[in-house]
């Protein structure tokens, strides 16, 4: 498989806390590439760092073929290497559609100009009923965001990610504060878009990690200890010392 997102040795420091610590990792194209690590490894940080929401202090970024080390989040994600969004980006009086219309727009328009032509540019309309289908939430298209279910919010933000027609997609904590029914149904729909797009996922819950990753990588005080399939990863001992007492992964 060809390697879409490439990182050389990505480093983010505040201060003297070395928050990534010279980071190089492969993603190949399709796959499901899970980030795991203890509160505080970094895994954040480094989302935000290929996401173009902080920027390096030294290293470089491939993706595809463009070095998009010094590119920003808009036009990295005009490029197709998109963030599900954070929730404070929803806004809760429009509806599911309007929400995923305006993220389909603001994916390849630069500024606000497009907030005149909302609904009424088909190419974005027709992204949106996408996003919302694949994110499993066609029947809530045109419920406000404000009557939404937490689980269902999350879906939004999904949605909202796979209208900007990605071709990768950074999860981070998708099941967080999920019931474990909730996470549930988001580890099916995260298995409806493998191979579809290629995945880079940070997320705390081990079972939704083992149960869709192709390769985990695992990152310890900002650096990264070790990728491999579940089971080596499983198998790991050092791994396994990290996660002493961490009941999940035994
Ligand atoms: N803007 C900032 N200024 C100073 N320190 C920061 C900043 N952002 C993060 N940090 C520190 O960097 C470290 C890594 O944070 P980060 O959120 O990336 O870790 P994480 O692995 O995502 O943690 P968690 O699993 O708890 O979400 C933490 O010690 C955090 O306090």
């Amino acid at each position: 498989m060809k390697v879409l997102l490439q990182t050389d040795t990505i480093t983010k420091r505040y201060g003297a806390i070395l928050v990534t610590d010279k980071v190089s990792l492969d993603i190949k194209e399709g796959e499901l590439h899970a980030i795991i690590g203890p509160n505080g490894a970094g895994k954040t940080t480094l989302i935000n760092q290929l996401s173009g929401e902080l920027r390096s202090d030294s290293g470089r970024i491939r993706f595809g073929n463009a070095d998009v080390t010094d590119l920003g989040i808009n036009a990295r994600a005009r490029m197709g290497l998109v963030r599900s969004y954070q929730i404070t980006s929803v806004f809760d009086e429009f509806t599911v559609l309007e929400n995923a219309t305006l993220a389909a727009l603001g994916a390849r328009t630069h500024a606000f100009k497009f907030w005149r032509s909302l609904l009424g540019d088909r190419e974005a309309l027709a992204a949106a009923r996408e996003g919302i289908e694949a994110a499993g939430l066609n029947t809530r298209t045109d419920a406000p965001a404000s009557e939404l279910g937490y689980g269902e919010r999350r879906q939004l933000e999904l949605a909202m990610a796979l209208a900007a027609r990605p071709k990768f997609l950074l999860l981070d904590e998708p099941m967080a504060g999920m019931s474990v029914q909730e996470s549930g149904a988001v580890v099916a729909l995260l298995k409806s878009l493998k191979r579809k797009y290629t995945i880079l996922l940070v997320e705390h819950d081990m079972n939704a990690v083992f149960a869709l990753a192709d390769r985990i990588s695992v990152l310890v005080y900002g650096r990264l200890m070790v990728t491999g399939t579940p089971e080596e990863i499983r198998g790991n001992a050092e791994v396994r010392a990290i996660y002493l007492g961490e009941e999940e992964i035994a």
